[in-house]
């Protein structure tokens, strides 16, 4: 298929790069050509969009879309006066999920994960990465994953799954931390990648979770197994996490409110990319903004994600991310775009998405938008006309 009449925008460090009057080939689910229509060799089957403006598929680089329950009760809690930290050490919080997640069976996790994947379905979205770190036993840690890579199979969405077993001490194991670190973070994570179940291991690096000598015991037996590594580190407070994830060349370090200089340096130095997750910083009414300019000076890449999840971002919209991103972040638009786009595949160690190129897969997003600018300004809106995963419209 060849998509004729279009305008090709991308996003990089200097701002956006705009083709008009261009064409995209597609062949075997790939971009066999991308640029000026008028360097397009003859013939093939030919679709015209219009004029329109097309961007890579978008990717959600980091979310906990499977999940039982809500929290709707401890957010009214928290505009109460409750603190997070609060709330998850009175047993509320990300242990108040896992109750209700381990109550769920697949059917129900599955329909409910669903509903919200088709939000960002409906968005242009076409790489979700989903986590587990809501069953903190062996049994409902697999079961998350396996749910989320039946996503992949009931919409057309291309899924990558996270082992997050790290996210939370259960009360099970209240005295015995080195014990549920062994005996389920990381027997659950060789029983997850015998299973084919895992593309990547993270965890929560925060007093109300885990240190980072602990999380680095678990990056070893990833590295063991050949699985890459990414952290939550500096949401709430500064452990150095994110150094610490790039010592063990963690593809992603996310969150990053209280980043000091020397991880933005580790960061710089290893690659890894920084994801920024707004909608938890709006959620939690957070004051201390990630340090983007120090990010920018060191060239570290920078993601942007919906981090959907239950507690602190229930958002099913990337739209309104790249939105909070621009508002709240003081990122520009073209780096919200490459944000949701190329940032975000490094940030999931791929790189076979992400960019309008030839040899990419023919992940696109097509918008009824004059500049791609609009992407990140607009509140509430979706410009989507169509979505095309693999070559296919979906
Ligand atoms: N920060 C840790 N994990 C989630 C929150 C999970 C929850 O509260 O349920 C996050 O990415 O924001
Ligand atoms: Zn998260």
């Amino acid at each position: 298929m060849i998509l004729t009449d279009v305008t090709l925008a991308e996003a990089g460090p200097d701002g956006f790069a705009l083709t008009g009057d261009a064409a995209i080939a597609i062949e075997g689910g790939r971009i066999a050509f991308a640029g000026p229509a008028a360097d397009l060799p003859p013939g093939g089957q030919r679709r015209s969009m219009g004029g329109r403006l097309v961007t890579a598929g978008l990717i959600d680089c980091h979310t906990h879309l499977v999940f039982g329950g809500d929290r709707a009760r401890e957010f009214d809690m928290r505009l109460n006066g409750a603190s997070y930290e609060e709330i998850a050490r009175a047993g509320g919080g990300i242990l108040s999920t896992v109750r209700a997640t381990r109550a769920a069976d697949e059917g129900a996790l599955l329909a409910a994960a669903l509903r919200r994947a088709d939000h960002l379905i409906a968005e242009g979205v076409t790489t979700v990465e989903i986590k587990s770190g809501y069953g903190l036993d062996l049994e409902t840690e697999l079961r998350m994953l396996r749910v989320a890579r039946r996503i992949g199979q009931e919409r057309p969405l291309r899924i990558v799954t996270t082992w997050l077993a790290a996210h939370a001490l259960p009360p099970e194991y209240r005295d015995d931390r080195a014990g549920y670190i062994d005996h389920v973070v990381i027997a659950g994570m060789e029983a997850a990648h015998a299973e084919g179940l895992v593309d990547a291991v993270d965890g929560f690096c925060e007093g109300i979770a885990f240190s980072p000598e602990e999380m680095e015991r678990i990056f070893d037996r990833a590295a063991a197994l050949g699985l890459p590594v990414k952290l939550h580190a500096e949401q709430l407070s500064d452990l150095g996490g994110a150094a610490m994830a790039a010592r063990h060349g963690a593809i992603s370090a996310d969150h990053l409110e209280w980043l000091g200089a020397d991880g933005i340096a580790a960061m710089a130095g290893a690659g890894t990319v920084a994801v920024l997750l707004p909608g938890a910083f709006y959620a939690l009414r957070e004051t201390r903004m990630p340090p983007v300019q120090g990010l920018r000076d060191a060239g570290v890449p920078i993601a942007l994600a919906t981090d959907c999840n239950p507690g602190t971002s229930p958002l099913t919209s990337i739209l309104l991310a790249m939105n909070m991103g621009a508002t709240l972040f003081r990122l520009t638009p073209a780096e919200c775009l490459a944000g949701v786009t190329a940032n975000a595949a490094r940030a999931l160690g791929l790189s076979d998405r992400g960019r309008i190129a030839p040899g990419m897969l023919a992940d696109l997003a097509v918008w009824d938008i004059a500049h791609p600018a609009e992407l990140a300004y607009r509140i509430g809106y979706n410009p989507l006309h169509a979505r095309i995963i693999g070559g296919d419209l979906a």
